[in-house]
């Protein structure tokens, strides 16, 4: 009962919490169902004045959704009020687990927390802490390359030739494989508890995940790139300036790195794994989500949901 003395909004119960009523946070529910932000902030304006004309004091959370759903529909939003009411499913019904690979830079860290937000997904896992992990359990000797980058890893191959066209593609191979088995454990993990997750990281190579993964439809794979070079160093140079990763490493060695880009995107398409450009992030984001729902949506038909039952 708090918030009726501090704010004149109307409050939003639900079983456990209760907060005042906000535009954006129902904003950007609609815009994760592909709502253009424009309209579902004007969209959510207007559930609010229709709150408001009703006098309404407070309203719980599921009289809301309801709301918001039969307003999606006489507004002829029939698609977007479908995804609306989808997520709240499948996140109790399903598991979901979204992989978003892609090499160094080109923004998976940031596409990952964005869809975490937007979906709901409390936990997001990059591949450098699994690898770091790794590191901790397989020794250098055994495995030198896990004790590089991405990039550096061919310079601890044996006898390597620098004149081999395939070295540092060898190299980043042998790299990624035992950060596979911890990515692989922490899928297995979220399969069998039921929990969702996001991983990310240029470790997620489509080619070298098991085609078990491949075939489970709550699994998700995303690959990110960046076509225009000037964008991908742009990218560094950004990153440098809020993190201690020193640009000149992935100046030094940004051919490599978008040799590694070139790879990751050949091999997921001959996965059948979505490669997005990152140019702009809500373009970007906008792009997954659409993937992510979208596949949901008809595993959702093949299991025979309902709309209706949830609301
Ligand atoms: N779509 C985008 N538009 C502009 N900047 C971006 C975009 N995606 C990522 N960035 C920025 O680019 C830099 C690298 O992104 P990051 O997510 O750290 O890459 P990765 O995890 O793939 O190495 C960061 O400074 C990030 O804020
Ligand atoms: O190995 C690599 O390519 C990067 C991956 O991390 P992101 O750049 O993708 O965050 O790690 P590094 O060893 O440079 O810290």
């Amino acid at each position: 009962m708090i918030f009726d003395t501090i704010t004149d909004k109307i409050i939003v119960t639900a079983k456990d919490y209760e907060m005042p009523f906000s535009k954006g946070l129902l904003a950007r529910s609609l815009t994760t169902a592909g709502m253009k932000p424009s309209e579902a902030y004007i969209f959510a304006r207007g559930i609010e004045a229709d709150l408001n004309t009703d006098s309404l004091k407070r309203i719980s959370k599921y009289e809301l959704r309801q709301r918001v759903y039969y307003s999606l529909i006489s507004d002829d939003y029939e698609d977007i009020a479908d995804k609306y009411l989808i997520w709240r499913r499948i996140l109790k019904k399903h598991s979901v687990i979204i992989l978003v690979g892609g090499s160094s830079g080109v923004g998976t860290s940031t596409i990952a927390f964005e869809l975490a937000s937007r979906l709901g997904i409390s936990s997001v896992i990059g591949t450098d802490s699994i690898r770091e992990v790794m590191r901790r359990s397989i020794s250098k000797d055994v495995v030198p390359m896990l004790y590089e980058s991405s990039y550096t890893a061919w310079r601890a191959l044996r006898n390597y030739d620098e004149e081999d066209d395939e070295l540092y593609i060898q190299g980043f191979l042998r790299h990624v494989e035992p950060v596979l088995l911890g990515i692989e454990g922490i899928i297995d993990r979220c399969l069998t508890e039921g929990t969702s997750v996001i991983i990310e990281g240029t470790h997620i190579l489509p080619g070298m995940i098991s085609d078990k993964y491949h075939n489970i439809p709550n699994v998700i794979f995303l690959t990110l790139t960046l076509s225009s070079e000037n964008v991908h160093k742009k990218r560094f140079i950004a990153r440098a300036k809020v993190s201690d990763r020193p640009l000149e490493r992935y100046l030094e060695n940004f051919e490599i790195i978008k040799d590694i880009n070139k790879y990751i995107v050949k091999d997921s398409n001959s996965h059948l794994v979505p490669v997005i450009e990152n140019v702009s992030i809500s373009d970007t984001v906008q792009e997954c989500l659409e993937i992510v729902t979208n596949k949901f949506n008809t595993l959702d038909k093949e299991e025979g949901g309902e709309m209706e039952e949830i609301i």
